[in-house]
């Protein structure tokens, strides 16, 4: 690869107009803004120096040198202030990778190569790779030399626990080193450091069947382009993924050579590879000493291959600008749910008839910086039904999913079960729910758009027993039968009407009840996974029936009972 042109070999101040002051666009020098203004720190520095070189005393050179240094050496200080800190033991190990004494460990054969405390990559790039992990929303990333690990640990603190860096290094001492601040961190279970050649450790966990969200290019820099093409070439990088190329400007060589410079020439004919290869897209970010970041450039075609209205497959359940409403959300799976649809994007109104625990899940969700309100109402009520969508429009804005969720089951044989029990039940199983769906119907008639979706239950396809509940069975089967006529009176105006059907869920209703407790372990025997469902376990669904990735699904109930009622 041909390297750039050398500066021009007139005198500095022959470049300059006499004032030192930088000139309009034609003659603008590098590094000078077109409208002639310095207008990044960069251009600042530029300017002064400019200026400098030009000066007509020794006051006004050192006076311009002097503010250029100030500039230029305040920038990362800057940077690292108002950039968030890294955590204590990131810090432990950035000093121990400061104060090692690596040139002992090399002259003692400890490491294969003469390491250098400046390998480390420091808390503000640290806190780059975290944000862009948390931003990515990536479960696995691929970092490809990992020096002590600070940056290891950095990401993985963002990563969820069942993700995974994949920390790869040439060096068997550094696994050594970094493996009392794996521990101490607790989250050694996300992180799996491979001894070896890069290109080889890359090789194994491609066979392995392993992917990556995000790759972090850090090792030998004339290796750099072997691994982007190994990990481009081999589809190693998932749809969505990126890769992420320290050093990119390896300290401003690239662009800027003195002398032969080996690595400066990988790094440039690497940068030169990338901006070229036309399946991706790249930005260079002069950060510390450079970071680019490496797209796929999206593609060309019918829907199923650009998504659908260009949105990929996860980007089609996100509720973002949508205002939801879940009924019994004080606790358990409506509480869940309030979580889940807020997570995907939507505010939450949490309707429960117990205020205060409306508004502890209210104070939960905006600790997540999820828009919500609570709101008291018992619908059982008609006015207390119309009364939650009205304050719910007016408070968020508007309603598009709603979620009929309030229930009670009073456990009683048929013999037993009062007329009082039967119509508590009914009325707000059965009746709550239908004028729930009346009262947001008008709304979403009205709007021709919304997404109903009620809670019934397993109860609705074969009868739960040993335990006596005829008025709750009774009362969710009419709920599926509620919500496929709804679904199939309103599905021409834009309204879907859909019901979830959970197993039994363990809750603090049955595992702190004295009747009910002694029964799980027979439920246990009659549920195919083995175990009672987790109000975790009814998240996922509610997003896909809130969202429109569900928009062609009418009247149907979604059955999640870890395979009880096939048994
Ligand atoms: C710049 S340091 C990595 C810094 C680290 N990523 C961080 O953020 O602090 C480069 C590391 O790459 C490792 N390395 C060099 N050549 C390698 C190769 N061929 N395969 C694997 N690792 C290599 C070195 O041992 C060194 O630890």
């Amino acid at each position: 690869m041909p390297a750039p042109a050398p500066p021009s070999s007139l005198p500095l101040s022959d470049q300059m107009n006499g004032n030192g002051a930088a000139q309009p666009k034609a003659g603008t020098p590098e590094g000078v803004h077109a409208t002639g203004q310095p207008d990044t720190p960069i251009e600042v520095i530029t300017d002064l120096l400019q200026r400098a070189m030009t000066g007509n005393s020794v006051e006004e050179v050192k006076g311009a040198v002097q503010k250029a240094l100030a500039v230029a050496g305040g920038l990362d200080p800057y940077l690292e202030k108002v950039s968030s800190k890294p955590s204590e033991l990131i810090n432990e190990l950035i000093t121990a990778s400061m104060n090692a004494p690596w040139s002992d460990f090399h002259a003692q054969g400890k490491t294969i190569f003469k390491q250098k405390k400046e390998c480390c990559a420091g808390s503000l790039e640290g806190q780059f790779l975290r944000s862009l992990v948390q931003l990515t929303h990536a479960t696995s990333v691929l970092e490809v030399g990992m020096f002590t690990g600070t940056s290891t640990l950095a990401m993985a603190q963002a990563l969820p626990d069942f993700g995974k860096v994949y920390a790869l290094d040439i060096e068997p001492f550094l696994k050594e080193f970094t493996a009392p601040y794996f521990e101490k961190s607790g989250l050694q279970n996300r992180i799996e450091v491979v001894v070896g050649p890069a290109n080889e450790s890359i090789e194994k966990l491609a066979q392995r069947g392993v992917r990556f969200d995000i790759a972090f290019l850090d090792a030998d820099k004339s290796g750099y382009l072997g691994y982007y093409k190994q990990l481009m070439d081999n589809d190693l990088i998932v749809p969505g993924g990126i890769v992420v190329v320290d050093n990119s400007l390896m300290k401003g060589r690239v662009y800027a050579p003195s002398e032969e410079d080996e690595m400066a020439d990988a790094i440039r004919e690497f940068n030169e590879y990338v901006s070229n290869d036309p399946r991706v897209e790249v930005v260079a970010i002069p950060l510390r000493d450079g970071i680019n970041i490496v797209t796929r450039r999206p593609v060309k075609g019918d829907e199923i291959v650009t998504g659908v209205g260009s949105s990929n497959i996860l980007q089609r359940f996100k509720l973002v600008s949508k205002v939801a409403l879940i009924t019994g959300a004080g606790q358990g799976i409506g509480r869940a749910f309030a979580h889940a649809l807020g997570e995907a994007g939507a505010a939450v109104a949490v309707v429960d008839i117990n205020k205060g625990k409306a508004e502890e899940v209210v104070a939960e969700l905006r600790g997540k910086g999820i828009r919500s309100i609570a709101i008291q109402a018992d619908v059982t009520q008609k006015k207390d039904c119309k009364r939650m969508v009205d304050e719910t429009v007016a408070a968020l804005g508007g309603l598009h999913i709603a979620v009929n969720n309030a229930g009670i089951n009073r456990n009683a044989s048929a013999e037993e079960t009062s007329e009082e029990d039967w119509d508590a039940t009914f009325s707000l199983n059965t009746k709550g729910v239908f004028m729930s769906c009346q009262a947001e119907g008008e709304v979403f008639l009205a709007q021709k758009y919304g997404k109903i979706i009620n809670t019934a239950s397993m109860a609705t396809l074969l009868v739960p027993h040993p335990q006596k509940q005829i008025a709750y069975n009774s009362s969710k089967a009419a709920v599926v039968k509620i919500t496929q006529t709804l679904a199939c009176e309103w599905a021409d105006r834009g309204v879907n009407v859909n019901c979830i059907s959970p197993g039994i869920v363990e809750t603090a209703l049955i595992m702190e009840s004295p009747t009910l407790k002694p029964l799980v372990s027979e439920w246990l025997s009659q549920i195919p996974k083995g175990r009672l469902a987790s109000v975790a376990d009814l998240q996922t669904a509610i997003v896909y029936l809130a969202s429109d990735a569900s928009n062609y699904m009418v009247g149907h109930n979604l059955v999640i009972e870890g395979g009880q009622s096939l048994w």
